[in-house]
């Protein structure tokens, strides 16, 4: 890609000091006025515009060069605009970054400066131009709520397509938050049973005892409270898709049942004893390695296999080439929507934080702190430190003493628990494998918030 470069100076001293200043590698044109950087802008779509505010009619004060950068950044929002400031100007250096310029540059010149500044700005342009391609690539898929920009997911969504009109049972496995319900939904709307219930259970947060029911329904009088019968989720599904979410968590004794529906396909109410038909799709998904589970003894082996007439594997976010960037992109423009900023963009440390951290939490956690920035940015751009992704590496080494790192090892994981179960006390306490009263106590020792600010 050529680089552009306009020049908006009228004092031809510096406008030919500048020119001077940049490599044979860039285009550079000049204006010295209004008009004339409007036509250079359109002519040459330079990525980046050094703006001298200072312009005439009013080359002394500022308003000729802020009514140019509004209409520049009105014309080509994309343009990285540099505004360049007298020494003592740093008032409307200010309100020039709070308009959208990119960055500002004090006078008097200094090529050396000046050059890192505009390189600086070029490389943005580069980066939100790569960042805007991949969000715009189609996603190879038409599936709704679906982002994917990685070859790993996109052959995911064309396996899914491609089963999605047949019944054949289904297990997605993957981390938490990579999006396993999400393919589940997909694929009952893309199925012909779209227009009938999608029936969803979380095998993992149902207590053992009350789940049975849960699924399978019950008859009046199956136990002390049942004054009157119901239908479980099985029932419910008709028609259309069952989705059990944490398979790998059912207890042994319901395995036994579910393996029994699933063969002969009939509802055992508890408490009746007249089979029901049901005619449902069925859908499992778990975080777990079934395989593991059944080597300890805690998973039926002929179940899995029933369930697992296609398996998808849904990698991890961190695994996938490039999707994490276009993810945050689109969250970002959906959610900043919500909180009517619909104009926030990332910054270049956000961009590149985004691509190192290894979102343990996959998807959620990116939306939890995509929403949380939302709120937080000043302005319109969204910081690393917005993100909460800001904590450099290198503060390991600075630490008082061994419990000062414990501490914040501690903390840290706490918080990576919280987002990634969506503040859910019970979920975390488990994935930091402790129980929800500990858990509770280092929330109050560590002032640790335990809802999401942003819902
Ligand atoms: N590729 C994606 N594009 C857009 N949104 C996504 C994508 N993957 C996941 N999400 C969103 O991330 C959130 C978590 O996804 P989902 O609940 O499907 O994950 P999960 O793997 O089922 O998690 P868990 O194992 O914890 O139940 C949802 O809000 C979902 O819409």
């Amino acid at each position: 890609m050529t680089r552009r470069l306009l020049i908006v100076e009228d004092d031809p001293g510096l406008q030919s000091q500048m020119r001077w200043c940049f490599s044979e590698d860039l285009e550079v044109n000049v204006a010295s006025d209004r008009d004339t950087a409007i036509a250079a802008l359109r002519r040459t779509e330079p990525q980046v515009v050094t703006l001298d505010l200072g312009l005439p009619p009013d080359p002394g004060g500022a308003t000729e060069g802020f009514g140019l950068l509004e209409e520049i950044l009105h014309l080509a929002p994309q343009t990285k605009v540099i505004v360049v400031t007298g020494r003592e100007d740093k008032e409307n250096a200010v309100k020039a970054i709070g308009m959208g310029a990119c960055d500002f540059y004090q006078k008097p010149l200094d090529a050396d400066i000046l050059t890192f500044v505009v390189n600086r700005a070029f490389r943005i342009a580069e980066l939100e131009q790569e960042n805007h391609y991949l969000s715009q690539q189609p996603n190879g898929t038409n599936i709704k709520g679906i982002v994917a920009a990685s070859p790993q997911m996109l052959s995911i969504c064309r396996t899914l397509e491609k089963i999605a009109p047949t019944d054949v049972t289904t297990l997605i496995t993957g981390e938490t938050g990579t999006g396993k319900e999400l393919l589940a939904r997909a694929l009952h709307d893309l199925s012909p049973r779209a227009g009938k219930p999608f029936a969803a259970i979380n095998c993992a947060a149902i207590p053992e005892n009350l789940l049975e029911s849960e699924l399978f329904g019950f008859e009046k009088g199956a136990f002390t409270g049942a004054t009157q019968g119901k239908k479980g989720k099985i029932e419910h599904a008709n028609g259309g898709t069952l989705f059990l979410d944490e398979i790998g968590d059912m207890p042994m004794p319901l395995q036994a049942k579910l393996l029994r529906f699933l063969q002969e396909r009939v509802v055992d109410r508890v408490g009746s004893v007249n089979p029901i038909p049901v005619d449902v799709r069925v859908v499992c998904a778990t975080h777990r390695d079934v395989r593991q589970l059944i080597a300890d003894g805690l998973f039926r082996e002929d179940l899995y296999y029933r369930i697992s007439e296609i398996t998808l594997e849904v990698p991890a976010l961190r695994e996938r080439d490039g999707d994490a960037l276009v993810i945050a992109q689109s969250l970002l423009k959906n959610l900043g929507k919500q909180v009517e900023r619909p104009n926030l963009s990332f910054s270049e440390d956000a961009i590149s934080a985004i691509g190192r951290y290894e979102w343990p939490g996959n998807v959620r956690e990116m939306i939890n702190k995509v929403k949380r920035a939302t709120i937080m940015a000043d302005g319109k751009r969204v910081s690393a430190r917005d993100l909460e992704l800001d904590t450099p590496a290198s503060d390991s080494g600075h630490h008082l003493n061994l419990r000062q790192v414990r501490e914040q090892a501690e903390r840290q994981a706490i918080e990576t628990a919280l987002q990634t179960s969506a503040y859910n006390m019970a979920q975390a306490a488990r994935l930091l494998g402790i129980t929800r009263p500990t858990l509770y106590n280092l929330t109050d020792k560590y002032r640790i918030r335990t809802t999401s600010d942003a819902s």
